[in-house]
C-alpha cells in the first residue's frame, strides 16, 4: 500500500545533490508539509533556496559526521532519506578515513538519529559499487549496508524502518562522465575516455527516486532494493553521444583510474539465492540467522543451486540508438542540443 506523500514531513541529508533536488522536487510536487535538507555547503542551499521559494524547505547546514546535527535536523519528521556521501570513486582512494568518517560513521549516526526522534522509514542511498567492492568508496557503502543490517537485526523493536536502496550510475549527476563528455565535446576537445569496454550500469534521476519510494513505502526491516537497470560500455556511450552532436569525437584514452572496475554489479549471487524478484526490482531480505549456526551446518541450506551475479556485463545492453533514445530524455541533453540548434 503506498504511504501518501502529503502532509508529511521528511529529511534529505545530502538534499542539495542531485538526488537530493530531484527528491524534494517530488515530494513538494506531492504536497509535503516539510522537507529538510541537511548538508555542509551553505552556497549551494542557498542557490537551492533562491530557486525553489517555498518555505515548506528548511536548510540546516551541518555535517552527518556530528551526531548533535544530525539529531535536530531529524527531530519531529516522519521519513528520512540518506544521500549524503563522499562519492568520487579516486578520491576516496587518497582519503579512505575521510570516506570512512562520513559513509560510515555518519550513516551510523543517521540511523541512532533516526532511532531517537521515533522517525517511521529511513533509506540509506548505497551504489553497486557496494558490491565485492575494489575501492575505498565501495568498501565503506558496503559498510554502510551492513551498519543499516545490522541495526534491523539487533533492533526488532526499533520505530525505525531502516532499509537501502542500491543503484548504478545516474546519468548527468554532478561531477559524473556524461556532463564531462558534453563538456568536451562543445568545447571541441577529445574526449578523455578511460576504457570503451566498460560497461556501467545507467539510470536517470526519476528511476532513483522511483527507487527510494518503493523502498520507503514497501521495505522490511534490512531489505536492501535493487533496480534492474540497463548497462552499456562506454565506447557505445560516446558514439551516442556524437551522434546525438552530430560529430565523430576526438578520443583520448586514458586507461582505468584508481579503484576502478571494468564491471559493476548490482546484486550477487549470494544475494541473489533469496532474493524477491519483484519484476522491475529486487528485493534481498535480511538473513536472519542469528550466530548459532549449528542447525544450517547439520542440515544444510535449501536453493544452493548455481546462481549468477547481476552485473552490468550480462544485464541487458543498450545498444547505440538505445543510449540516443535515453540520453534524449534528459532535459540537460535537450537544452545542450537546443543550444547547439539556436547557435545554426
Ligand atoms: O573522464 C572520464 C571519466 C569517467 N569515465 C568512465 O565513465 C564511467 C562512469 O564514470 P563516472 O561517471 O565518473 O562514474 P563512476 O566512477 O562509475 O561512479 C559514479 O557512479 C557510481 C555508481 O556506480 C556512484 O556511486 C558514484 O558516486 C559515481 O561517481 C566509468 O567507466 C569511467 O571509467 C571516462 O571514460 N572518462
Amino acid at each position: 500500500m503506498p504511504v501518501p506523500l502529503s502532509g508529511r514531513r521528511f529529511a534529505i541529508t545530502g538534499g542539495t545533490g542531485s538526488f537530493g533536488q530531484a527528491m524534494v522536487g517530488h515530494l513538494l510536487a506531492a504536497g509535503a508539509a516539510e522537507i529538510r535538507v541537511l548538508s555542509r555547503d551553505e552556497a549551494k542551499q542557498d542557490q537551492m533556496r533562491g530557486r525553489l521559494r517555498d518555505d515548506r524547505v528548511r536548510y540546516y547546514v551541518g555535517d552527518v559526521r556530528d551526531r548533535d546535527t544530525v539529531r535536530k535536523a531529524t527531530r519531529g519528521v516522519e521519513f528520512v532519506f540518506h544521500a549524503a556521501a563522499l562519492k568520487q570513486v579516486p578520491s576516496c582512494e587518497f582519503f579512505p578515513l575521510e570516506a570512512l568518517r562520513t559513509n560510515v560513521l555518519g550513516s551510523a549516526n543517521v540511523v541512532e538519529a533516526c532511532e531517537r526522534n521515533g522517525v517511521g522509514s529511513l533509506v540509506l542511498l548505497s551504489t553497486d559499487k557496494a558490491v565485492y567492492p575494489v575501492n575505498a568508496m565501495g568498501m565503506t557503502k558496503a559498510l554502510m549496508e551492513k551498519v543499516a543490517q545490522a541495526h534491523a537485526r539487533t533492533s526488532p523493536d526499533s520505530p525505525t524502518t531502516v532499509s537501502c536502496v542500491r543503484y548504478g550510475n545516474v546519468m548527468y549527476s554532478r561531477g559524473s562522465v556524461i556532463p564531462l563528455f558534453v563538456e568536451q565535446l562543445r568545447t571541441n576537445r577529445p574526449l578523455t575516455v578511460t576504457d570503451p569496454a566498460m560497461t556501467r550500469f545507467l539510470m536517470s534521476l526519476a528511476e532513483s527516486v522511483e527507487l527510494v519510494e518503493r523502498a520507503f513505502t514497501g521495505a522490511v526491516p534490512g531489505d536492501v532494493f535493487i533496480r534492474k537497470a540497463s548497462a552499456c560500455t562506454i565506447g557505445d556511450l560516446v558514439l551516442a553521444l556524437g551522434n546525438l552532436f552530430g560529430v565523430t569525437p576526438k578520443i583520448e584514452v586514458l586507461g582505468i583510474r584508481h579503484g576502478e572496475k571494468m564491471d559493476e554489479t548490482l546484486a550477487s549471487r549470494e544475494e541473489l539465492r533469496h532474493a524477491r524478484d519483484l519484476g522491475e526490482f529486487f528485493r534481498v531480505p535480511l538473513d536472519t540467522r542469528d550466530l548459532n549456526y549449528a542447525p544450517y551446518v547439520e542440515e544444510g541450506e535449501a536453493g544452493t543451486e548455481r546462481l549468477f551475479d547481476f552485473n552490468s556485463a550480462n544485464a541487458p545492453r543498450l545498444d547505440v540508438p538505445e543510449i540516443e533514445a535515453l540520453l534524449l530524455t534528459l532535459p540537460e541533453i535537450r537544452a545542450e542540443l537546443g543550444t547547439l540548434v539556436a547557435a545554426g
